[in-house]
């Protein structure tokens, strides 16, 4: 920390302006201020004084703009020192969100420098990420595990893999006591309250000792009380040096920021000062007054703002840019220590929510007791009446579908539902393989312990299969081969929907729309073979290669065919041609396998590449 004596930006910007620093003047951007008297009633006071250090966060002449050439950001020029406390505030839709998630590395400006103690945050990303801790507006924690918990496995993800598990411990006892929620770490995160749930996302953001911590409206949905207590304790973290900058909507704690930035709609810069100067500033004390003012026209006001603050802008010193030195660089987490951990959490997780896991455990049960509504007593061997001729398709069938969908169900929510802390962790260094890898690998072993279960109950409701299979392991076995594929075709393709999807409400008709298709197109319910155009789509379902799978393996070719001589006559003509897909051959088999592995690659890819573009 440099002393007081240190050069006052301001001091400067003054003394190349023109006239000599004058301590008691009023500000100088009130002196550009083209309309607004100053209230008599308001004090004046001297210049904001920053203290001018070399560490901080540095935004020089930034601009955003998004893909249709809408300008969000316009010119903003902010300094924010070491140690001390920033808001920004301004009317709904100024753009505040844009200037955090710019200045945190989130979107890329289309001009301009953002710099953190000098190093580029845009060139050098991967290097200053672990410097800043980014709290967005969404909780970034999982709600079901307990406090403590959930700061464990962000800590394994997190920090160093020098650190052992008592020296991660401390950290998180640490980072508990600091934020006052050592009293509420055995509580699940869902039962916290709203302010100290937000706690708890600056908690997981401490982990690390970040220098700068960015804030997204962490007070919103807040009480005035709880506002000002959140408040209070970001300026307790200022205080312990670090640099503090908060978004708020809320207006009533700026008398403990250092400075407060105000943005104007069209993402300009309206003010840079403390509070009461921003008042005499505007001209009144009422900040919905000062909202007034600002929403003008942004299209007529561009530059109005920028050129009543040219003064004070130039106020902040040149950036001067540096490398991030080799110390400075984020530990790396092995992909293999992510994986292992994120298998971890999941289990966690999924046993946490018992509403959840009483899903998952019943599931299987109603699945493999579907069969017991198909009349016929033949169950999956060789059919003897022709009134019941299609029973065991009926069955194979309803198998497939159960099963395909317990394997959608299990994993259609598990990435939409935590996109927010997934986008956290990924920019904390989170590999997006060992994220996906460890889900595969959970909900692959609970959709195949969830497989047997549908075949050991079918089987018991109805006849199970008594032939040798195709690959000689016997019908049976190859029937729980064919229902697992099938559920992990569902569980594939869940992650699939899951990545595609933009919100939550989304998932229900995707989920419906999906599993009408796995049902129409199986080729179990509605024969294929006579039509090329509805077969080929269906080329694309993997509970068509699945069925197949079952098809093959129960020979269902052969079980159709009615045993009995004088019952066959009677079903003659009435019956449609066996699909050829179903042929019971090893060639057929490998071939529909085959189809279901590629599948799952290329869903699983596109998956990867969805869940990185989100
Ligand atoms: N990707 C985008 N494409 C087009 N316009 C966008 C995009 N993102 C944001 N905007 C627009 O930019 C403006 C600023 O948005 P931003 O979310 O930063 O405002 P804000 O000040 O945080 O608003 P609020 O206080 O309501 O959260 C808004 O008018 C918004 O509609």
């Amino acid at each position: 920390m440099k002393p007081d004596t240190a050069v006052d930006p301001l001091a400067t910007v003054l003394r190349r302006i023109g006239p000599p620093p004058i301590i008691h003047i009023p500000h100088p951007i009130a002196l550009d201020r083209p309309a607004k008297a100053a209230s008599p009633s308001i004090p004046i006071g001297p210049p904001p004084r920053l203290p001018v250090q070399e560490d901080g966060l540095r935004v020089c002449d930034v601009d955003a703009t998004v893909a249709n050439k809408k300008r969000l950001l316009h010119g903003v020029s902010v300094s924010a020192w070491n140690g001390t406390l920033t808001a920004v505030v301004g009317p709904s839709g100024a753009g505040k969100s844009t200037f955090v998630r710019t200045i945190s590395g989130l979107m890329e400006p289309s001009r301009g420098t953002v710099t953190l103690s000098g190093i580029n945050v845009h060139r050098y990303y991967d290097q200053v990420k672990t410097l800043l801790g980014m709290v967005p507006q969404e909780d970034v924690i999982h709600s079901q595990l307990t406090l403590v918990r959930a700061l464990r496995y962000a800590a394994k993800l997190r920090l160093s893999t020098e650190m052992n598990a008592r020296q991660r411990e401390a950290r998180v006892q640490q980072v508990l006591a600091e934020l006052d929620l050592a009293p509420h770490q055995r509580t699940r995160v869902a039962r916290l309250s709203g302010g100290q749930r937000k706690r708890a996302s600056i908690a997981l953001e401490l982990l690390t000792e970040p220098k700068f911590l960015v804030l997204d409206e962490p007070t919103s949905g807040l009480d005035p009380a709880l506002d000002r207590r959140l408040m209070e304790q970001f300026r307790a973290l200022a205080d312990g040096g670090r640099t503090v900058l908060a978004v708020t909507h809320s207006v009533a704690c700026l008398d403990i920021c250092d400075q407060v930035v105000v943005l104007a709609p069209g993402g300009e810069i309206a003010f840079i000062g403390n509070e009461p100067e921003a008042w005499r500033y505007f001209g009144t004390e009422d900040w919905s007054e000062i909202f007034e003012q600002l929403k003008i026209n942004p299209r007529e006001s561009a530059g109005h703002w920028q050129q009543s603050l040219e003064a004070f802008l130039l106020a902040t010193e040149p950036i001067t840019e540096r490398p991030p030195k080799p110390h400075e660089a984020p530990t790396k987490i092995p992909r293999v220590r992510q994986f292992f951990t994120l298998v971890q959490r999941q289990l966690a997780l999924m046993l946490a929510d018992r509403g959840y896991t009483l899903f998952l455990l019943a599931l299987p049960f109603v699945v493999g007791l579907l069969p017991i509504v198909v009349p016929g007593n033949s169950g999956l061997t060789q059919v003897t009446q022709a009134k019941y001729s299609q029973e065991p398709q009926m069955i194979l069938t309803l198998l497939t579908i159960g099963s395909i969908f317990m394997g959608i169900s299990m994993t259609i929510r598990e990435l939409i539902g935590e996109r927010h802390i997934y986008r956290r962790e990924r920019a904390m260094g989170l590999s997006t393989s060992a994220y996906l890898a460890a889900k595969i690998l959970v909900f692959g072993a609970l959709g195949a312990a969830g497989a047997v279960i549908i075949v050991m109950i079918a089987t018991t409701v109805k006849q199970g299969p008594s032939g040798d299979g195709v690959l000689g392991l016997g019908a049976y076995l190859e029937l729980g081969i064919a229902v697992t594929a099938t559920v992990w075709g569902g569980v594939f393709l869940g992650l699939l929907l899951s990545s595609l999807v933009t919100s939550q409400n989304q998932v229900m008709p995707v989920l419906v729309v999906v599993l009408m298709l796995q049902m129409v197109l199986n080729g179990g319910l509605i024969p294929l073979v006579d039509n090329a155009a509805l077969n080929w789509v269906a080329s694309g379902m993997p509970a068509r290669w699945s069925f197949s799978l079952g098809a093959i393996s129960i020979d269902l070719h052969h079980l159709l065919e009615l045993a009995d001589e004088s019952e066959r006559m009677a079903l003659q003509g009435s019956g449609v041609d066996p699909d050829p897909a179903w042929n019971p051959s090893l060639l057929r088999w490998g071939f529909s396998a085959a189809i279901l592995t590629v599948m799952a690659a290329l869903m699983s890819c596109a998956t990867w590449v969805f869940a990185r573009s989100r």
